[in-house]
Formats: structure tokens, C-alpha cells, sequence
């Protein structure tokens, strides 16, 4: 599975860890910056990020801020993108399960690293249940 994860600067620290988690699993990453501490404007780094999932280029996204709102918003402007921010497993599994979350978000200030992984982990690894949720996520799509 081919993933694509981008930052602002406040998220930085973060996607780092994570693209480094995703690597050791044998996954392969799409970085799209940003690469410095530098301040950066977060809305263009959700776009990309989630462009990147909606045209195929890759399979999931992940992107990371300082809280993980400014980015996912940014990302969920984007036609076909679904992306959550979660703050703990059971919204990570849930979204999956419910949403078929296609974008994560994280906040790298508020969320420590081990929690991240284990959001993570489950956000990757939790199967979209269909069912009545499908139509809701046509519903989705459609808007
Ligand atoms: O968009 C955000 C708030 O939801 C993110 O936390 C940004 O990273 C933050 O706004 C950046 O703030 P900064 O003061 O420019 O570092």
C-alpha cells in the first residue's frame, strides 16, 4: 500500500515519526513536505495530500498540523476526500469501519507519538464494514 502524508510546520515533527513507522512496515510513502521548520501555510499541504489520494497516486493519506483541524479541512474541500481527524483508536477504527476514512489527520501538538502510531495502526489496518454505510458515504460524494 502506497501512502501519501504531508504537514505544515506545527505537524512536522510528527509526520516524520509516522513516515519512518510507515517505512518499517514495508510501506511505501509519499512524502509531499513539508521538509522544514520553516512556517508554511497548512491548506496547501492538505490539497496536495489529498489530491494525491483521490487521483490514485496513492492509496491512503495522512496529514498532520498542530491540532489537525486547519489540514483536515483543508484536505475535505478536496471532491472524493474523507478525512478524519482522530484523537484516539476508537475514532481511528470507526471511521474506517463507518466512513471509509481515505485521509487521517493527526494533530502534532496534541497528540503524543505512541498514540499516533496505535491511531495509526488501527486506521490502517480496520476494514470498511459497506452495508448501510455505503449509502451514506455515497451520500458523501456526492455533495
Ligand atoms: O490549523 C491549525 C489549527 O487548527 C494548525 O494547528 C496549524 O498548524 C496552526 O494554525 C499553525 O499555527 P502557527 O502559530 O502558525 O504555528
Amino acid at each position: 500500500m502506497k501512502i501519501a502524508i504531508a504537514s505544515d510546520h506545527g505537524g512536522l515533527d510528527l509526520k516524520e515519526h509516522l513516515k519512518e513507522y510507515l517505512q518499517e512496515q514495508g510501506l511505501e510513502v509519499l512524502d509531499l513536505g513539508t521538509h522544514t521548520a520553516e512556517s508554511v501555510d497548512y491548506p496547501e499541504y492538505g490539497k496536495a495530500c489529498a489530491e494525491a489520494v483521490v487521483s490514485g497516486q496513492a492509496h491512503r493519506g495522512i496529514v498532520c498540523c498542530g491540532t489537525g483541524i486547519g489540514i483536515s479541512i483543508a484536505a475535505n474541500k478536496v471532491r472524493g476526500a474523507r478525512c478524519a481527524l482522530c484523537t484516539d483508536v476508537y475514532m481511528a477504527e470507526m471511521t474506517r469501519r463507518h466512513n471509509d476514512a481515505n485521509l487521517l489527520a493527526l494533530g502534532g501538538r496534541i497528540t503524543d507519538l505512541d498514540t499516533a502510531k496505535s491511531i495509526t495502526q488501527v486506521w490502517l489496518d480496520t476494514p470498511f464494514e459497506g452495508g448501510r454505510h455505503q449509502r451514506r458515504v455515497d451520500m458523501l460524494n456526492n455533495m
